[in-house]
Formats: structure tokens, C-alpha cells, sequence
């Protein structure tokens, strides 16, 4: 697709839609902001460096977009073919790279390699943003992935939380933002058929972690609930927004004299 064939596109332009609503939702962007977007390669990633340039034309403000990729030293990681893409595209790319799967190797932790691997990447994510001045990272999670992390923490009696659309990190110094939050994996993947991403990703653990992990489990329940509750992903994305503490248990949100009703007797 070309850029203007892009621009034209009625799909591209209602997936923009959503994700400028979420973006005034959370008050993403501000006027002069330096975005460092993570890119991975991935169909969620690439179609955010896409929806960011339309952004970036569209919105009120000015604001600039980077692209970083961090080539983790996976076998087989197509560099080159990712390269080539955003200079198609011009895109402002940052490439690093890090011996990731050495130190996985090294620190034992291939059996259970996410959590690392995402640490070390933020690490050079937020390394990269600080070099370029960057005062925002932007991460491609969509709204699958929240319902999922959701679910996960829940789950794992990790506390009633999920991936932020707008949150505090590196001591305050920056701001994580995930513009895709409000979009299902399910419509980025139907934009990204159109588009002939660059097959340019190779997790090693992939098939495992698609045989075992939590999270792809996770995915597949998330599948199943939509058969019997419509819209799953959108209610959740409603209930996510809509806590009703009095109606919880954390008791430093239980106020015992109140006497008003917050639900009128209805739960
Ligand atoms: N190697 C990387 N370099 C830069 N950013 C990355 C990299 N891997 C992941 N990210 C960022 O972190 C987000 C979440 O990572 P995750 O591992 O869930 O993504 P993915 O499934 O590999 O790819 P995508 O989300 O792009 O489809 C990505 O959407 C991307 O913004």
C-alpha cells in the first residue's frame, strides 16, 4: 500500500479513530512530546508506528515519533527486512542490539524467558529514549493484551490490575503510553493483512510458549468467553474503566462509617 492509498484507507482511518479517542481519553500526548515508539516488528507494533503518523499529521499538536527496535540476538531476528520498511516508510528508526539470549542463557532463564526478556528490552528501551530525549515510550499492547494481563494478575493473585494506558516510569522521568489499548488484536490483525509486514521476528520460545504459557491459555479463554458473553473484550475495557471500590475488599478503599449506598442496595 502506498502512503496515500494508506491515508485513504477506511479501515486504517476508523482503527486511527479509536486510537485518537483513546489518546484524548488518557491524555496521551501534549504539545512539543518526543515519542519513542517500541518496535518490534510485530503486526501490533507496526501498525502503531502507522496510526502515530497519522496522528502526527492529524493532531493539533506537534509532537515527534521515533521508532526503536532492539534486536535481543535471536537467531534468525531479520533486521535488515525491518530496516528496509521504515525506510519505505521514512521512519525515524533507532536499532540496538544486546546479547539477550546470551544473558537468558547465562542467568538460567530460558524456562521462563518473558519476564526477563521483557526487562532487559525495556532497559534498552528506556536507554535509547533517554539518548534521543525522549519524555514518552510508546508500547503496541492492545486491548487483548490488557483483558489478558488482567485476567493473568487475577488469576495469580497479583492485585485487580492491568497494563496502564498512561503511567509514571523510570522514576517519574518518562511516560510509558499504549495507544492501542482501546483496539482488539483481532482488528489490527485484519489492517495488518492489508499491509505485507515484514516477516522479520523469530522468538525462540515461541512454539512453547504457545503450547504452555499462561498467557497464550489466557488468550485462548479470552476466545472461548466471547462465544458465550458478546463483546467480552469491550466490556472489559468498560469494567476496567469503571471500578467500583466500595464493592471490592482492599480495606485502605472501605470506609466503615459511610452510610450512603454507592449502589442503592444493588450489586
Ligand atoms: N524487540 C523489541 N524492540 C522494541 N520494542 C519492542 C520489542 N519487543 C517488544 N517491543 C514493544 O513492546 C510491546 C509489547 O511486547 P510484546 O512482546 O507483547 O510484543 P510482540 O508480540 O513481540 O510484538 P507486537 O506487540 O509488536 O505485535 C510491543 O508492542 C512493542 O511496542
Amino acid at each position: 500500500m502506498t502512503p496515500d492509498e494508506l491515508r485513504r484507507d477506511k479501515e486504517f482511518k476508523q482503527l486511527c479513530r479509536v486510537v485518537s479517542e483513546a489518546v484524548n481519553r488518557y491524555a496521551m500526548l501534549a504539545e512539543g512530546d518526543r515519542v519513542l515508539v517500541g518496535l518490534s516488528g510485530g503486526e501490533d507494533s507496526m501498525t502503531l508506528m502507522h496510526a502515530m503518523g497519522q496522528l502526527q499529521r492529524r493532531a493539533p499538536i506537534r509532537f515527534e515519533v521515533v521508532a526503536a527496535t532492539v534486536d535481543m540476538g535471536f537467531a534468525s531476528f531479520d533486521a535488515e527486512a525491518l530496516r528496509e520498511y521504515c525506510q519505505a516508510w521514512q521512519w525515524p528508526w533507532e536499532y540496538v542490539q544486546m546479547p539477550g539470549a546470551e544473558l537468558l542463557r547465562e542467568k538460567g532463564a530460558e524456562e521462563r524467558p518473558c519476564a526477563m526478556c521483557s526487562r532487559l528490552r525495556r532497559g534498552q528501551l528506556h536507554a535509547v529514549a533517554d539518548r534521543l530525549g525522549c519524555n514518552k515510550i510508546a508500547l503496541g499492547q492492545q486491548l487483548d493484551d490488557l483483558c489478558v494481563s488482567m485476567l493473568m494478575a487475577l488469576f495469580r493473585g497479583g492485585g485487580l490490575k492491568t497494563m496502564g494506558p498512561n503511567v509514571a516510569a523510570d522514576a517519574g522521568t518518562k511516560r510509558l503510553i499504549r495507544p492501542l489499548c482501546m483496539l482488539s488484536k483481532e482488528r489490527i490483525r485484519k489492517f495488518s493483512a492489508k499491509m505485507a509486514y515484514p516477516r522479520v521476528r523469530s522468538c525462540p520460545f515461541h512454539e512453547r510458549l504457545l503450547a504452555e504459557g499462561d498467557r497464550h491459555y489466557l488468550e485462548k479463554l479470552l476466545e472461548q468467553l466471547e462465544g458465550r458473553f458478546q463483546n467480552v473484550r469491550s466490556a472489559m475495557l468498560k469494567g476496567m474503566g469503571d471500578v467500583r471500590l466500595a464493592h471490592l475488599l482492599d480495606k485502605r478503599y472501605l470506609d466503615f462509617t459511610d452510610t450512603t449506598d454507592p449502589d442503592d442496595g444493588k450489586l
